[in-house]
């Protein structure tokens, strides 16, 4: 069936009356009470990684859901043709229609001997030509045997790049410290604010340092601001431009200009317009990601990121994690009027996994016009946000459990932990907030319980929590550099499913542009003389503040 507005939908529709007539009604506590297998049944176990690695949990178990919303939402999803953006996806389909593009990142991930064809061609050849580079590269800097232009090895790696090409390697490095190598310092310089590039070349000695220009384009403004202030302090030092080739590498796809900035094409570690800045962690962009972990480990990133990229693909929507996961967040965003979406990791070594997500999510599903170029009328991306636990606790989730906002939330945990000290007494105390948190916002807190504590009157409504707040809870074995890929392509999925329901195209990021063309404007006129008055007189007044001072 072909639609613009997913409105229009018969299942959405219906999803409608079901959220009118039960949906609105739902009690957890009572459906639970009611039904002693609905864990089971609302349950799911991933089982594609290695014992080692797996499985992942995924209990949707504590969401105001039945098996009647769930059907419905698969129905949903039918009609919208997700399997069918999908089976286009992996088919190499120009589906970024508004870009022209294929999206075919789970091609850089396919360690599987299977062709992948973009325009006819198999893409797999270059792939494996790239991570063959990149393991030769990163084995000869973990080695020692790469040697800087004095004949030292390389100790500083300065990632600079901003958005995907630099969320991903921050994430991943963080999430995966236990596997990182130890002696190596890593730095991730994003910000055009000088202070970012300062504070981490403050730490690194040009001897030994190796820069990794990260960028897709190689036009990016701070990016290549950032990349030419490092190779002119880099070259304060070094004086002769031919030792650039042993400390600048450029991760992109742009030989041009790649080569007009002068690095050597052999330290240029490509990849194609068909992989978005967001999914590109584990492209060349992902270099640090190996030089830190090694080469093996980033291979097994890739083989867990894969093994749910088959799963997604081969698994029926109705039993299928990410979808589900897609359409209950659907449910709360576009039927409960749910704005924001949680995700809350019990993991400290995860700690920028929301900020990553935000992009994934944010960038790819903040549009508002379909497929078909129709305004939608109803909500799309949600707002995605989150901390880790229990710092969180400790902050926001006050407004969480007693505000006035629906927050569905994912609570993520590994069972096991890397660092299991006091006889794992931490872990454990861990774990234990990550459970009663969910039990706690499902189950409140009532005026009658408060009471039975001793509260006075007038203090009861102010200690007594509604509840019935919805939460995924999804726990890992272990954060390995398998399930941490499987988990990064969960949640691309998860992403890729809302879009399609939606019909929005989840990979174009055109909302990012007027900011950056207007910014190279007042640019050129903070470099001019005098002051400005052709902007709005709030801008006229900001700009000529900043040139003339208090
Ligand atoms: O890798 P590039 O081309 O420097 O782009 C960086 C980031 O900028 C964006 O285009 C948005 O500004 C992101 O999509 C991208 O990840």
């Amino acid at each position: 069936m072909s639609f613009s507005l997913a409105s229009t939908l018969p299942a959405w529709q219906a999803l409608q009356n079901h959220y009118e007539n039960v949906g609105k009604h739902l009690v957890l506590r009572d459906l639970f009470d009611k039904d002693s297998s609905r864990f089971n049944k609302l349950s799911h176990t991933f089982n594609g990684l290695k014992e080692e690695d797996g499985p992942i949990f995924f209990d949707f178990s504590k969401n105001l859901i039945t098996e009647e919303t769930v059907k419905l939402l698969v129905q949903l999803a039918k009609e919208a043709n997700v399997e069918g953006l999908r089976d286009s996806l992996f088919n190499g389909d120009h589906i970024n229609f508004t870009e022209g593009r294929a999206v075919y990142h789970p091609a850089l991930r396919n360690l599987s001997d299977k062709p992948m064809k973009v325009n006819g061609e198999d893409v797999m050849p270059g792939v494996r030509s790239v991570l063959k580079h990149m393991k030769e590269f990163s084995d000869a800097i973990r080695s020692g045997t790469w040697k800087g232009y004095t004949g030292k090895p390389i100790k500083s790696i300065v990632n600079i790049g901003i958005g995907g090409s630099d969320l991903g390697p921050v994430m991943v490095t963080e999430a995966l410290k236990p596997y990182g190598k130890q002696d190596m310092e890593l730095h991730f310089v994003s910000n055009i604010d000088g202070t970012h590039l300062a504070e981490a070349l403050n730490k690194c000695d040009p001897e030994t340092t190796l820069f990794l220009i990260a960028s897709k384009t190689f036009t990016t403004a701070e990016t290549c601001t950032n990349a030419q202030s490092a190779k002119d302090w880099f070259l304060s030092q070094a004086k002769d431009p031919a030792h650039v080739a042993k400390h600048f590498a450029a991760l992109s796809t742009n030989e041009k200009e790649v080569t007009a900035f002068g690095i050597d094409s052999a330290n240029m570690f490509e990849f194609s317009d068909w992989v978005g800045g967001r999914y590109s962690v584990w492209s060349a962009i992902g270099l640090s990601v190996a030089l830190y972990i090694g080469f093996e480990n980033f291979e097994a990133f890739l083989g867990g990121a894969h093994a749910m990229d088959n799963y997604f693909r081969s698994t029926p929507l109705e039993e299928n994690i990410p979808a589900l996961a897609a359409l209950i967040s659907i449910w709360y965003s576009d039927f409960f009027g749910a704005q924001t979406h949680l995700v809350a990791p019990y993991d400290q070594y995860m700690h920028r996994f929301p900020a990553y997500l935000q992009q994934l999510s944010m960038e790819s599903n903040g549009k508002a016009i379909t497929r078909s170029g129709d305004m939608v009328n109803y909500t799309t991306g949600k707002i995605l946000w989150g901390e880790p636990g229990t710092n969180s606790q400790h902050s926001f989730f006050q407004l969480v459990h007693q505000g006035t906002k629906l927050i569905p939330a994912d609570f993520l945990i590994p069972i096991e932990s890397h660092n299991p000290i006091d006889n794992n007494k931490h872990h454990r105390m861990l774990f234990s907030n990550f459970a009663a948190q969910t039990e706690a916002l499902m189950l409140g807190k009532t005026p009658a319980e408060v009471k039975a504590e001793g509260a006075a009157d007038e203090i009861v409504p102010h200690k007594t929590f509604v509840g019935n707040r919805p939460s995924n809870s999804i726990i890992a074995k272990k954060i390995t550099p398998a399930s941490l890929g499987a988990l990064i392509s969960f949640y691309e999925w998860v992403t890729f499913t809302e879009g399609a329901v939606w019909n929005i195209n989840s990979f174009d990021q055109f909302g990012v542009e007027l900011g950056k063309k207007l910014a190279k404007n007042v640019l050129s006129q903070l470099d001019a003389e005098g002051k400005v008055n052709d902007h709005d007189a709030s801008t006229n007044g900001l700009i000529n503040l900043f040139k003339t001072g208090f």
